[in-house]
């Protein structure tokens, strides 16, 4: 469950302190997948970024699972963010010289190596690329890149999953399959997903969609503080 309320962040741009997000009230039920759209410029990203503890708001609370991530030092937030929240970016960010398998058991916590293969073996065919797990990124198309970036951020059961324009860089079809993927592994393990795009049919797949041009009072009321 993340529960955000009289949140604000500022951004300071030429001397001028200019509000960029500015949340009244926003709830994501525990296992709720929505999608945040918004037009260029709208804080979306913002928004991911204080859900995981990266960039921190001047005002306001975010209350994951019980506990007020803005209260924590960096430290607690790293710690955070190890624990219970899954990144995936447009990008992949995958480590080139690496395997697919090398690059996901980078995440794995201490396990018996018997139990790590286990579990990648699952993951692997759970996304439908057993057959290429000892493949680099560059011997792989955009969409299995992806695919290898998703077991990365599902794989230790996050109760969190952030996801900003996963499907941004991916052709049409294969943006569908891959929304399809997250959003069904994401409701078979009961994880909260906030999946930043632009793209409105990909958006309307979810079952609620988070409209922040309507939401963020700082996008309707720009203001500029100092
Ligand atoms: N580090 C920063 N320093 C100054 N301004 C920033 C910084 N990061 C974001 N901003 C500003 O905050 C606002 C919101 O940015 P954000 O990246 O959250 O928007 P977005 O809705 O994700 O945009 P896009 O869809 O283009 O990725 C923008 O006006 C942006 O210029």
């Amino acid at each position: 469950m993340i529960q955000i309320s009289g949140l604000e962040k500022y951004y300071t741009m030429s001397h001028e302190k200019l509000l960029v997000l500015a949340l009244e009230h926003l709830q994501v039920a525990k296992g709720e997948q929505a999608a945040v759209t918004g037009p260029s410029g709208c804080g979306k990203s913002t928004l991911l970024h204080m859900v995981g503890g990266v960039v921190v708001p001047e005002q306001g609370s975010i209350v994951v699972d019980g506990a007020d991530i803005t209260c924590k030092n960096e430290k607690e937030r790293d710690a955070y963010r190890a624990r219970q929240v899954g990144y995936i970016f447009q990008d992949f960010y995958l480590i080139p010289s690496m395997t697919a398998e090398e690059n996901v058991r980078l995440v794995l916590p201490a396990m018996r190596k018997q139990e790590q293969t286990a579990l990648l073996d699952e993951w692997f065919e759970k996304v439908g690329l057993s057959e290429r797990r000892n493949h680099r990124p560059g011997q792989m198309s955009r969409g299995q890149q992806q695919r290898v970036a998703i077991i990365r951020a599902l794989i230790n059961k996050p109760s969190v999953v952030l996801a900003d324009e996963p499907t941004g860089s991916l052709d049409y079809e294969t943006a569908g399959m891959m929304m399809d993927l997250l959003l069904g592994l994401c409701k078979a393990n009961g994880q909260t997903l906030l999946c930043v795009t632009h793209d409105l049919p990909l958006a309307e797949r979810f079952p609620r969609v988070i409209r922040m041009q309507e939401c963020n009072k700082a996008v309707q009321d720009r203001r500029v503080i100092a």
